[in-house]
């Protein structure tokens, strides 16, 4: 019910243009039994009584009235359409909003896949319910309750005969309904691992073929299709055999109508009219019926596919904007970490009691064994995750205290890959500050020493890259995110190991790069290859998450502990001396 609520929620936002489409939905119901009770008063009193006049008269008003049904329909389908398509698109963009708000670790925690399903499937599925099954759900059951208080004073003592048929059917049909609704759950369950195992395969297409797995790989892919296609076949069975019980049911109910209504007739307890107007309405009611029925069940069983969908729109962000931020008008970018400790989920103590400062302006490259827990500090910087213990202090706020808008603008992030859209070189370089101008993005580029490279592509700036376009080198993907850095101009950098996926020429250019960006700027640093940070003022080794030792390059080495340890696991040491 609650997953019901929520969606219905989307369509009340509309409540002024429901009401209006339940109200054309009652005047195609009413016209519908008046052309029923006509019949009845024609079998009745017209065609006995020979009254012309009457009958002229009323075929106009019928005429007229049959005018104004399709009026009706006309203007409820049209306002139907709108509605929903307005609902289903305001979900689409909550999902979106939704997906924006849960962040970093929400990305980190889940497959893709697994996302991508959710805005495949569960979303369609939720569209499907707006879209096709609520409005037409509420007009049917409205129409329904009206149709059989009218069928009931029409004639009770036939309304009787119909209950026991109705009443088989749902003895019989809620465990087919309930077999179809297990096995759609597992469907579902199915078409998620189909959908996550055709993404492995190919987003792991490189691995695929360099281990030759590429059989495995299809195997395992038909494997999963089968087995959903099996399930699918099963829930079929299951929705099918309910709709034959019922069709069984209906006609049972007609020949008990039929069988009745004449028994009455010759015994004068019920007028051929009345009968006559019964069987009509018997059938409109049974469609009516079948319309509801079908639509609940249906609607039923894609509910149950909304449990994901559901779970996530409700899920709170692990870190959350403070309602009252504080706006710091001039960052610096001086840094202050006191006994900072975080845990994944999954992972305890990643970081523990960690202290540092840092000056405003200053370069700071943390170095240390694999899985120490550098690169979780960056995610703390900017609040990708919040520690469980400490504070982070920026300028002397807390970071907490800042809005996530400002933080984001003063921090620029360069990754150890970058990821390129699909579009111009121009649109990739704008990315995060579309306003830049011509000047300032030639500019960019040419102090990331991406300029010369651009305007040997066909189409220079607006040659296309990325997963449509020109493929680009590991370096000039790299010089392209810190072009897009001197573009947001932030006071902050933070670097996660950005040239160890290059190859030395390629990392000589980048590292050029990045000098000139790193200028002036606050920048901390996770580096792999000690060698790409030498030069940096302060160079602080990350020890199972703890501050264990620091100092400039030189005086780290001098002092001959876990530093320089670590130099010689790295083979640097000959390249030091
Ligand atoms: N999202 C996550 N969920 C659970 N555990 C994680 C997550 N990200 C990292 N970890 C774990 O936390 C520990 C620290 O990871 P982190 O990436 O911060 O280390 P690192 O020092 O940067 O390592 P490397 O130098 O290998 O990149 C590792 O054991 C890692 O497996």
């Amino acid at each position: 019910m609650s997953i019901y609520r929520w969606i219905l929620s989307y369509l009340l936002h509309y409540w002024k243009q429901m009401l209006l489409f339940i109200g054309c939905g009652l005047i195609i119901t009413s016209v519908e039994l008046s052309i029923t009770k006509y019949v009845q008063y024609f079998v009745d009193r017209i065609v006995p009584n020979k009254m012309m006049d009457t009958f002229l008269w009323s075929l106009l008003f019928l005429g007229l009235l049959v005018v104004v049904m399709l009026l009706a329909q006309a203007w409820s389908t049209m306002l139907s359409r709108k509605v929903v398509e307005l609902a289903s698109k305001d979900l689409m963009l909550n999902m979106f909003r939704q997906l924006r708000k849960l962040g970093f670790a929400f990305f980190e925690q889940k497959p893709v896949g697994e996302t991508i399903g959710l805005f495949h499937t569960e979303l369609a599925a939720a569209q499907r319910i707006i879209r096709q099954y609520t409005p037409e759900l509420i007009r049917h059951t409205i129409s329904l309750f009206i149709m059989l208080a009218f069928v009931i004073t029409l004639s009770w003592r036939l309304s009787v005969w119909i209950i026991p048929f109705f009443l088989l059917y749902y003895l019989v049909g809620p465990y087919f309904e309930k077999k179809a609704a297990t096995w759609t759950k597992q469907v579902n369950k199915e078409r998620q691992l189909a959908n996550k195992g055709t993404y492995d395969s190919v987003a792991a297409i490189h691995e695929v073929r360099a281990f030759g797995a590429s059989k495995w790989s299809i195997d395992r892919l038909i494997h999963q299709i089968a087995v959903l296609h099996g399930t699918q076949l099963k829930r079929n069975f299951y929705a099918y055999a309910r709709g034959t019980v019922r069709r069984i049911t209906i006609g049972l109910g007609a020949v008990a109508i039929f069988a009745n209504g004449i028994w009455l007739v010759q015994h004068t307890l019920l007028t051929v009219g009345e009968f006559v107007a019964y069987s009509i309405l018997y059938f409109q009611v049974i469609r009516v019926l079948t319309v509801v029925v079908t639509l609940t069940t249906e609607q039923r069983l894609l509910l149950q596919q909304l449990e994901t969908i559901y779970h996530f729109m409700q899920k709170e962000p692990q870190v959350q904007e403070k309602s009252h931020t504080i706006f710091n008008p001039d960052i610096k970018g001086q840094f202050e970490f006191q006994n900072v400790s975080f845990s994944y989920p999954n992972r305890p103590n990643v970081v523990q009691q960690f202290s540092l400062n840092i000056k405003a302006g200053e370069k700071v490259a943390l170095v240390g064994t694999s899985g120490g827990g550098k690169s979780t500090l960056l995610k703390l910087i900017c609040r990708f995750y919040d520690p469980d213990q400490g504070e982070i202090y920026l300028d002397g706020i807390p970071l907490k205290d800042y809005s996530f808008s400002q933080l984001r603008s003063s921090i620029g992030f360069v990754f150890q890959e970058t990821y390129l859209f699909g579009g111009t070189v121009r649109e990739n370089l704008l990315f995060g500050h579309p306003d830049a101008s011509e000047n300032e993005v030639v500019a960019a580029a040419k102090a990331a020493y991406a300029h010369d490279f651009i305007m040997q592509l066909p189409n220079g700036y607006d040659t296309v890259v990325g997963e449509r376009g020109i493929v680009l080198s590991g370096g000039q993907k790299q010089r392209i995110a810190i072009a897009r850095m001197f573009i947001k101009n932030p006071a902050i950098v933070l670097l996660d190991e950005a040239t160890s996926a290059l190859d030395n020429v390629s990392e000589n250019e980048v590292q050029k790069a990045l000098d000139s960006l790193l200028a002036g700027r606050t920048t901390i640093a996770v580096a792999h290859r000690l060698s790409t940070v030498k030069h940096f003022d302060r160079l602080v080794v990350i020890h199972e998450g703890s501050n264990a030792e620091q100092g400039s390059y030189e005086q780290l080495v001098a002092r001959h502990q876990l530093f320089y340890r670590l130099l010689q696991g790295s083979g640097m040491e000959a390249a030091h001396e």
